[in-house]
């Protein structure tokens, strides 16, 4: 029944881990992106950003946070950056279990440069300082990261993070 958060950088792989961790328990998957996207009728990250600014999109999200409810048998992949604003990652350690997947910035690039993914206002694939912006935010958001019930890095099978997880569940 208790909610699994999933927080992590852009590209840890909260979304791919997530979606196998929902079919490994049957919980229902939701990634808070498509939520914001959804609230905003349909505008992209990148829209919203560009249009009203980071300080908009941090106050939705924030809202969206706050509309899921405590044991609702989800897996939440979480946006990069939301445990780090408003009162977020309190919420999100009420409202369920939470774990950080943790990779290294080095790993990151090495996803992101792989990988076609364009809306992503904070992180430019064509941006030569984007290791060190990816270095830069991973140090600042350890703090908030770090406040999840379990570490796991980055490469955990869902086999194994299940069985750790039959602790908590
Ligand atoms: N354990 C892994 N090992 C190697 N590559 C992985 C792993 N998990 C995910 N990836 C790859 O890394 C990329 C990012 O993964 P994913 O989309 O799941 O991350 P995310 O945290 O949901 O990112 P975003 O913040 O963009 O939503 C994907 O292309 C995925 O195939
Ligand atoms: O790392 C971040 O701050 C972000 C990550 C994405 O999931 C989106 O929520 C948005 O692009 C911001
Ligand atoms: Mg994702």
């Amino acid at each position: 029944m208790k909610n699994i958060f999933l927080v992590g950088m852009p590209s840890s792989g909260k979304s791919t881990l997530g979606k196998r961790l929902a079919r490994h328990l049957a919980y229902r998957f939701v990634d808070t992106d498509k939520l914001i996207i959804r609230e905003e009728g349909g505008r992209s990250i990148n829209a919203i950003f560009k249009t009203d600014g980071e300080p908009y999109f941090r106050e939705v999200e924030s809202r969206v946070l706050h509309t899921i409810q405590p044991n609702s048998q989800l897996v939440i992949a979480t946006g990069g950056g939301m445990p780090c604003f408003h009162d977020n990652m309190a919420y999100i350690k009420t409202a369920g279990l939470s774990i950080f997947l943790d990779v290294s910035p080095e790993q990151l690039l090495e996803r992101m440069l792989r990988h076609n993914q364009n809306d992503r206002p904070l992180f430019n694939r064509q941006d030569p300082t984007l290791l060190e912006n990816l270095r830069q935010k991973y140090n600042d958001r350890r703090f908030f990261y770090t406040q999840a019930d379990l570490i796991i890095p980055g490469e955990t099978a869902v086999e194994e993070l299940s069985k750790q997880l039959e602790a908590y569940l």
